[in-house]
């Protein structure tokens, strides 16, 4: 039997960075996602191998479950319904068996993903022979979520066969997890993402499990119900970065100048705030929507600064900032920064030629413009045909 399950990216509307030294951070859905399916072979089928296809970044791996059963198995394990570490002993051990594998030099930076695809498979089914293939939508590194939708979809189905979580296999269609195994599976997410991040906060795995607006803080989220539209304009830069190095570089510059990078968390945190309760106040109240909308975009445009401060900004990111503001539109990063997205919010009554002419101007530069839903669900898991 085959089961799927799709994992949406997300945006940060404010707090990357941050979040990791302890600032809330605000983060939506972004409806773009990374598919993963798994098939369990059967004895009849006598192929004793663990494969995994990564479609969408032209990789496929083949391993003997023997020999990662001799690699891993003096880890203990499977974990299943204990999220666990890997530790460095592990890292060594999955580094064997992927470097084994002759990984593309071009393509060495995706290396974390396919650890990181070892640890949660094995800790979770053991050594099972299986297929895995996972292709997504959502650009890779690039700001939108790629790593932590990988490791819910993967997780997502990891998990749909165990007996931890109590899911209707025989229903059709797409269908969600209930709450307590969300966060088993969110647990086993923020794993896979240590291996991928080094440092994550957890927002990413967080917002791509549960999906919808969210306000996240040291591991603890809120619910978000936003009273304004938000339409949100997605750049892609184009320029690749990846978002482990972009993290410990800010820990870097924290470590030079700790009580400055503090203050700067310290105002993320205040911008977070404002913006989360701002999106939530009712509509009209002391605001009307365009006051709401120009004050949101200043929230955004402070918080950009402040990426700055830290470090994370980027030629690219900058040009796409120039462009946007031309047409009184401010733009702020999103995600790790260092190229990748950056995100404008289009206000509800921006005329459609406006958006037309930064699109188009925005293209000329070589940058790709994503327009996606936002606050949509979170992952979700189908047993039979997917629709
Ligand atoms: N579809 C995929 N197939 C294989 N590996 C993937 C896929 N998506 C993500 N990854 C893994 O995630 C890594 C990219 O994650 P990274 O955190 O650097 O960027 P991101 O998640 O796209 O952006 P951000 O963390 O800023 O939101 C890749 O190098 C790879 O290891
Ligand atoms: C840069 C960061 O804040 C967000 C990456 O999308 C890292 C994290 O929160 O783990
Ligand atoms: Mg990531």
């Amino acid at each position: 039997m085959e089961i799927k399950a799709r994992a949406p990216g997300k945006i940060i509307l404010a707090g990357e960075h941050a979040v990791v030294h302890g600032s809330t951070a605000v983060a939506a859905s972004f409806d773009l996602f990374t598919l993963c399916s798994l098939r369990f072979h059967s004895d009849s089928e006598n192929d004793d191998t663990l494969n995994l296809s990564l479609k969408s970044v032209g990789l496929e791996f083949s391993w003997s479950v023997g020999r990662i059963r001799e690699t891993l198995s003096h880890l203990g394990g499977p974990f299943l319904s204990t999220p666990t570490s890997c530790s460095t002993e592990a890292v060594r051990c999955i580094a064997a068996l992927v470097e084994e594998q002759n990984f593309p030099e071009a393509k060495i930076g995706l290396a974390t993903g396919v650890s990181a695809f070892l640890w949660l498979y094995t800790s979770i089914q053991g050594f099972k022979p299986a297929t895995v293939v996972v292709t997504s939508d959502l650009p890779v590194g690039a700001g939108l979520g790629s790593s932590a939708a990988f490791c819910v979809s993967l997780t997502a189905t990891l998990l749909a066969y165990s007996d931890s979580v109590s899911l209707d296999k025989n229903q059709q269609g797409w269908l969600a997890y209930g709450d307590s195994d969300l966060d088993l599976l969110n647990k086993w997410a923020f794993e896979g993402e240590k291996i991928i991040h080094g440092k994550p906060s957890g927002l990413d795995n967080t917002v791509s499990t549960y999906g919808n607006i969210i306000k996240f803080r040291s591991g603890n989220l809120t619910h978000i119900k936003s009273n304004m539209p938000l339409k949100m304009l997605v750049t892609n830069t184009n320029v690749g970065r990846n978002t482990k190095a972009l993290v410990a570089s800010v820990s870097e510059r924290t470590l030079r100048h700790p009580d400055a990078m503090s203050s700067v968390f310290n105002a993320v945190d205040f911008i977070s705030k404002e913006l989360s309760s701002l999106i939530e106040s009712p509509t009209p109240d002391d605001l009307s929507m365009t006051e709401k909308e120009e004050r949101l975009q200043e929230l955004m445009e402070m918080n950009q600064g402040l990426l700055q401060c830290m470090g994370v900004s980027h030629a690219s990111i900058e040009t796409v900032l120039r462009t946007t503001l031309k047409y009184k539109l401010p733009s702020k990063l999103t995600g790790a920064g260092g190229g990748g997205c950056v995100l404008t919010l289009l206000p509800a009554l921006l005329s459609g030629t406006i958006v037309d002419k930064v699109t188009t101007e925005l293209e000329s530069c070589g940058f790709q413009c994503l327009v996606a839903g936002i606050g949509g669900k979170g992952v979700e898991i189908c047993f039979g045909e997917s629709s």
